[in-house]
């Protein structure tokens, strides 16, 4: 069987004043292609790869929490997330997993992804994300979970778009846009499905830095995780923890009682009929 995961390999030298040496010792039989991870010099880049758009289909969710976990287990302290696919940092959820699903696997999909956003919204490693592309809806939901957002300038856009597809972003997409942009800004962009340029996502603080392309993008997404790494960890992370536990444990404490309200809620037949429009005005595009 093909290599599940793409590994380069530096030799890894330990950045943070407070860590002892950690040389990150991954396994690839046991990760999936979808996802790239490059080991750096005392943290990892995370890269998706699952062309055309890095779609977030099932397979993709568990792919990169494997990542994560992997990652945990080998007490990386740090990640970027980016793409390794031209112009899209991440399509958000795969739509063709919610139209005409089974329910076995709807469930599961939806459970996956719960998963993956505790793991990484309420980790504890440090990590930025470098959008070099689209990043609509979930795709803006990964970038959100970062600890800082670095975006490549250009046609790109990001934003929680749900409405527009005639679906509603779950309570905890909706935590996670809040404690990033306000409750204001999140109210009327979370009504409009609003997709932001990556100026216009600078001007309401849903990203951190513009570059003008992903060679100095890639630099300052460096440099900025490496700021957050000299930061002693455990004081770091509670004071992450002090924004994030609420939504958090919001979401652990309600997990079946979500999973069985998108169940019921992606199953209706408008939400059927609406997603299947928005795939056929996909696939008319090309
Ligand atoms: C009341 C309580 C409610 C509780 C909860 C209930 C509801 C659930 C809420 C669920 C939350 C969902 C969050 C999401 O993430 S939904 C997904 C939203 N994503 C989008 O709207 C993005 C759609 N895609 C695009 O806009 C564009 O593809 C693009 C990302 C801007 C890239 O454009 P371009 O480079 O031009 O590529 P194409 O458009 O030509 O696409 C290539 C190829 O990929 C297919 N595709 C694109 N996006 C998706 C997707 N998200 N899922 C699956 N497939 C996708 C596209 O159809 C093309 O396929 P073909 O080559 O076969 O035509």
């Amino acid at each position: 069987m093909m290599s599940l995961v793409t590994f380069t390999r530096n030799n890894a030298l330990p950045l943070l004043r407070t860590s002892i040496t950690v040389r990150i010792q991954l396994n690839s039989a046991s990760l999936s292609s979808l996802v790239r991870l490059e080991e750096k010099q005392g943290y990892a880049v995370v890269a998706m790869h699952k062309p055309p758009v890095n779609s977030l289909s099932l397979e993709m969710i568990q792919a990169l929490s494997e990542s994560l976990s992997e990652l945990e287990k080998n007490k990386c302290k740090g990640f970027i997330l980016t793409s390794a696919c031209p112009g899209i940092f991440s399509a958000g959820l795969d739509i063709r997993e919610m139209y005409q699903p089974t329910e076995e696997r709807l469930k599961e999909f939806w459970s996956s992804l719960q998963t993956l956003w505790l793991q990484l919204y309420g980790s504890k490693m440090a990590s930025v994300a470098l959008i070099n592309g689209h990043a609509p809806a979930g795709g803006c939901l990964l970038a959100m979970c970062c600890d800082s957002r670095i975006m490549v300038n250009g046609k790109s856009k990001i934003g929680l778009n749900e409405t527009k597809l005639g679906i509603v972003a779950p309570f905890w997409f909706k935590d996670t846009f809040v404690n990033t942009i306000g409750v204001r800004q999140s109210e009327r962009a979370l009504q409009l499905g609003s997709l932001f340029t990556p100026d216009e996502a600078l001007k309401i603080g849903l990203v951190d830095r513009v570059l003008p392309d992903p060679e100095a993008a890639t630099a300052v997404a460096e440099s900025e995780l490496k700021e957050f790494l000299q930061i002693p960890a455990m004081a770091r992370y509670l004071s992450k923890m002090r924004i994030r536990e609420a939504a958090l444990k919001d979401l652990l404490e309600n997990r079946e009682k979500d999973l069985n309200t998108f169940v019921n809620f992606a199953t209706t037949d408008a939400v059927q009929k609406g997603l299947g429009i928005y795939l056929q005005s996909l696939a008319k595009k090309n």
